[in-house]
């Protein structure tokens, strides 16, 4: 088994893009093959101690699944299922995809929501990533200035994204045990 676990969400699939950008980076030791949540159970999380979790913000603001008019089932339908699942121990890295030109007042903010649910029941969350480079008037995923996790927008500037993600997993790599 992969040493890190890559879990994300998706309604168009550049969330999914990402996670395969991020697996070809690394060998089947290391990552596993991209899972959408859609088909994990608690069990596909829990035997991992490191976690890489990338979720798109759709709706207004929100994570993506059925509220958010996705086709199909996405983190809102999985976190309830993950609701009791304890994160002590675990490693956590998150991305977030947004657009911050059509959604300045909510860019990322579903990275949060992710955030949250994993801290609240233990998790270490790695990997927090500058402000600089975007533009948006509001994100509930800035913490103490910074993303919560690293933040693409492929709608705008997905000629960024390859370098974005160099460096990302640069910052993660000691908590990761990863070679970069
Ligand atoms: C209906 C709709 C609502 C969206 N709402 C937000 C939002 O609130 N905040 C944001 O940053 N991006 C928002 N976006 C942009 C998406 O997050 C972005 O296009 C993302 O790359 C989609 O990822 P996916 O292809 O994995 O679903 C929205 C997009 C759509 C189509």
């Amino acid at each position: 088994m992969a040493r890190i676990g890559l879990f994300f969400g998706t309604n168009t699939g550049k969330t999914r893009k990402v996670a395969k950008m991020i697996k070809k980076r690394f060998d089947e030791e290391t990552i596993a093959d991209p899972m959408n949540v859609n088909k994990a159970t608690p069990d596909d999380i829990a035997k991992y101690q490191f976690l890489i979790l990338g979720t798109p913000t759709l709706g207004e603001g929100e994570l993506p699944g059925l509220s958010a008019d996705c086709e199909n089932e996405s983190w809102e339908e999985f976190l309830p299922q993950l609701e009791s699942a304890d994160f002590s121990g675990k490693t956590v890295a998150l991305y977030g995809l947004g657009d911050q030109v059509g959604y300045p007042d909510e860019f990322l903010d579903a990275m949060k929501e992710l955030h949250d649910f994993v801290v609240e029941r233990g998790g270490k969350v790695v990997g927090a990533w500058p402000t600089e480079g975007y533009e948006f008037e509001h994100s509930e995923a800035v913490v103490d200035g910074k993303f919560v996790g690293l933040a693409l927008d492929l709608d705008n500037q997905s000629n960024l994204t390859e370098e974005r993600l160099s460096a990302w997993l640069k910052l993660i790599a000691a908590d990761f045990d990863l070679t970069v």
